[in-house]
């Protein structure tokens, strides 16, 4: 039984990232993932894009759909003011597992929750659970016929406030596109398209950015 695809990222990131070091561990991924295996992380086209919504937002409470190995994860700790937390859901405990060894070596632990279980179970016991009033900032990149109904989940636990702040990965490839006709046609969104690139390809896709106005 050899290593899985996520192992062997991690082992990347212990090979040729600085522990403590954000950046170096971002850098591993992308060059492990662009020269020796793909993978479904955000990646650093997209990731530009990411990084600039964060700075511009500066959420003091994200959450992330979808942790897979954490690359995202680490993208977005690392921009947080210090208190700012974010909270990270990921259903698949190996994934879980590998994702926590990486937010890890990046030193961004203290920064980061990591909840394991599916999204429509844990949504609704956030509040309860880690004291969230409502999150400044949604990064979406989990199953893409699930962005639609963990939105709504989200806007019926009242955890969205004024000037929230979704962002949406994939909304061209794979594709959402129940996600995109919500959130563009709804009077309660203001949504933009970012066009970049699948991640490590130069094949299109984009993130949606989309504004809750309450
Ligand atoms: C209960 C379910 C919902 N609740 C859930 N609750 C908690 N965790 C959940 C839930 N649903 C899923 N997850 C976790 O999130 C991750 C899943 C991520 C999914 N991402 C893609 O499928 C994708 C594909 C491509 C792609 C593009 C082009 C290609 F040719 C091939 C692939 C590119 C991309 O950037 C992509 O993000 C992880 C694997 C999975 O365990
Ligand atoms: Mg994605």
């Amino acid at each position: 039984t050899g290593s899985s695809q996520p192992q062997r990222m991690l082992k990347a990131v212990q090979k040729n990232a600085t522990k403590g070091d954000p950046q170096s561990v971002i850098s591993a991924i992308d060059h492990y993932c662009r020269n020796k295996e793909w993978a479904m992380n955000v990646g650093d086209d997209k990731g530009l894009i990411l990084d600039s919504v964060l700075t511009e937002v500066n959420p003091s409470a994200a959450l992330e759909l979808g942790t897979y190995c954490g690359y995202s994860t680490v993208r977005i700790a690392r921009l947080l003011s210090p208190g700012s937390k974010l909270i990270t859901v990921e259903f698949n405990p190996a994934f879980a597992a590998v994702a926590r060894q990486i937010i890890a070596y990046a030193g961004l632990q203290d920064k980061v929750t990591l909840v394991e279980g599916p999204s429509g179970d844990l949504i609704p016991k956030l509040r309860e659970r880690f004291g969230v009033k409502s999150f400044d900032f949604v990064f979406l990149d989990h199953w893409k016929d699930r962005y639609l109904l963990d939105t709504k989940l989200l806007e019926d636990c009242g955890l969205l406030q004024k000037g929230t702040v979704l962002l949406a990965d994939n909304v061209i490839c794979p594709g959402t596109p129940e996600y995109l006709k919500y959130v563009r046609s709804s009077p309660r969104y203001e949504s933009r398209y970012y066009k970049s690139n699948l991640e490590y390809t130069k094949l299109e896709d984009g993130l949606e950015k989309s504004v809750f106005l309450g």
